[in-house]
Order: C-alpha cells, then structure tokens, then sequence
C-alpha cells in the first residue's frame, strides 16, 4: 500500500519558489489502477516522483509497505526503489543498447549474473510481445514498441508498484489503448499495482479502478471513476470530464436539460421513447456517452420547444422514467 500524507514540494528557483504540491494525503491500495489527473502544471510529474523520491517532497511523508521512505538510509532505499518501476512519456531507453539489453540493465545494476538478466528480459519481451526485436536497437522500433520495452524493463526486478508518467501521452489513439491493455493485463496477471499520471481522461476511463484530480498543486477530488465521472464534484474536474461544450449554451429555444446516464439506463433508446410518448420534438445540443468498468455513462443536452406546456411534457414524461436529469441555467 502506498501512503501520501500532507505530501508538498516546493522548488526553489533564481526566481523564488514554486510550490508544487501542496497537503497532498493519498492512499493507493494493492492491487489497484489509480488514475492522477490534471492540467499541465498541476504538479502530476512531480507528485509521481515523489512516491519513488525521484524528487525529495519538502513535506510530509512516503509510506510504502510500511515504510517511511523520506526517511530511509540511501541503501534500503534504492532497495525499494527496485520495488517501484517506473515509464514515462518519452520511453527514457538506452540507444546505444539493443532491446534486450535494455531491458537485462536493471537487473545487471542489482547484480544479477548476465546470462540470467537476459534470460529474465528474454521473458519479458515475450510477455510484452517483442520477442522478436530482441536484438533491434530502438532507434528501429515504433513508438508503440519503445514503449513495451520500457514497460519490459520497468517489469525486470518484478517490481509491485508501477508509475507512469504520461506513458501514453505521445502515443496515437490505437497505440494508447494497446498499451493501456497490455498494463491491464499486468495488473491482472502479475498482480502489479500501477499509478497512471494522464492529463487525458480517455486514459483514466479505459483502465482506473479510482482517480485523484488535481489542481494547482492540490487535491481537488478523489474516488470511484465511475462516481467521479457520473457525478464531478469540483469545477476542475467538471472542465476536465465534461467537454467545454457541454455547459448550457445560449440558444434561442426553449429551457435547456441535462440528462446524465448512468450504467444502465445509457443503453436504453431514452430520446426515440422520449419523443414518440410526448410528441414533442426536442433538440440535442450535446451528447457524450462514455464506457466506464464495462458501463455506459454520459450526458446529453437537452432543449426543449419554448412552448411551456410541451415542455413541461417532457419533465413530467422524464420525472416518471426513472432518467436522471436537471434542469440547467441558461
Ligand atoms: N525542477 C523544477 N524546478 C522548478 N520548478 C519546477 C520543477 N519541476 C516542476 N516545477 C514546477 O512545479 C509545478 C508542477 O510541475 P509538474 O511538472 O509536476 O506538473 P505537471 O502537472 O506534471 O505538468 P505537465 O503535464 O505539463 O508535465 C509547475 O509550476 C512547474 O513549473
């Protein structure tokens, strides 16, 4: 289990400081996929290399397994370091070196013989499926590809955390959800827990068990992503779930009503029923369904006709239905 409390980090720079972080409490339990996001500069980076002490914090403390890492002595951390992987956005592979001997280094800097390093990469490459660019340099793979890599040799001294640092941020669509999988598969099969810093919430979607959103060095919520995403508590992570066109648009129709979708109800043909029970023809200003732990969630923006009793119609026909809805300011 990893453990955050009243974590903080401030830079000091020829300019004067920068905080960072600020009282950040945290608990990431075994097993799971916890998602950290936020805008550029909201101090992700900064907060993820603070669990593996990549970076000092300047408050506060690093749990591990029950362990105080802040204030270990400089061995048993690098020994609990081997316990933490890490990816980051830009691959971080050594050029110089083929595949497998990436992957077989870290093992090699413990002090593991060479012939069983590679064998263990050898292994690796399988599971992340580069078996064979083996002996390939990374110069001649995809970026798809350095990434498995790195995830190979994140995976070297079986590590039961792994943090990612925009592991997919420079990936296409399809790559990042090949590599989104392939960490799902690690999680499952091999038990690692993983830490995804995203700026994307497409990537929290497809895999987090819970998210943290952060904001301006702080936490600004925390929870389920299903609970999260159906129900966006603060106006950070309303901005980064709900697209900018979304909020009540200044239109010259009627009231305005959001209907939000929940597991099942999104499956339900809720507008083509809505329409031929009422009769009454409404507009969608906006839709946006998402899947969330194999459920479909979203919201859609309603407008109504300015005629008030059709519109009131459609409110009576929606509070009948069991849908959730509110009605929205204009
Ligand atoms: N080494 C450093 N020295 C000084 N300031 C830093 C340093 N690293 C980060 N910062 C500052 O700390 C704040 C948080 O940065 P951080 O990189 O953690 O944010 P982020 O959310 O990861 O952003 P991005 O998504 O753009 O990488 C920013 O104001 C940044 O300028």
């Amino acid at each position: 289990m990893i453990e955050l409390k009243h974590l903080g980090k401030t830079y000091e720079t020829s300019s004067g400081s920068v905080t960072a972080l600020r009282d950040i409490d945290l608990t990431i339990q075994d097993g799971e996929i916890f998602g950290v996001i936020g805008l550029s500069g909201a101090g992700k980076s900064t907060l993820v290399r603070c669990i593996n002490l990549l970076e000092r914090p300047t408050q506060g403390e690093v749990w591990i397994d029950g362990q105080e890492l802040t204030r270990l002595p400089q061995k048993q951390l690098l020994a609990m370091r081997r316990n933490i992987g890490m990816i980051f956005q830009g691959f971080n592979l050594l050029e110089q070196r083929t595949v497998l001997s990436n992957v077989a280094f870290p093992l090699m800097l413990a002090g593991e013989k060479k012939d069983k390093a590679q064998a263990r990469a050898a292994e690796l490459l399988g599971l992340v499926g580069l078996s064979d660019k083996a002996r390939s340099y990374p110069s001649q793979l995809s970026g798809g590809q350095k990434q498995r890599v790195a995830i190979a040799r994140a995976l070297s001294t079986s590590p039961k955390y792994l943090l990612c640092d925009e592991a997919t941020s420079a990936l296409d669509p399809n790559t990042t959800r090949a590599i989104l999988e392939l960490l799902r598969q690690i999680n499952r099969d091999l038990g690692v827990t993983i830490i995804i810093i995203t700026h994307e919430m497409k990537v929290i979607d497809q895999i987090c068990d819970r998210v943290a959103v952060i904001d301006h060095s702080s936490i600004a919520e925390e929870g389920k992503v299903s609970d999260v995403f159906t129900n966006p508590q603060s106006q950070i992570a309303r901005e980064l779930i709900l697209p900018q066109d979304i909020s009540a648009a200044q239109t010259s129709g009627g009231a305005q009503l959001r209907i939000i979708f929940s597991g099942e109800s999104a499956k339900q043909p809720v507008l083509s029923q809505l329409t031929l029970e009422c009769q009454v023809p409404v507009n969608i200003l906006f839709a946006d369904t998402k899947e969330v732990e194999g459920k479909a969630y979203g919201q859609m923006l309603l407008e109504l006709p300015c005629d008030e009793n059709q519109a009131e119609k459609v409110r009576t026909w929606l509070r009948s239905s069991g849908i959730q809805w509110k009605e929205e300011s204009k």
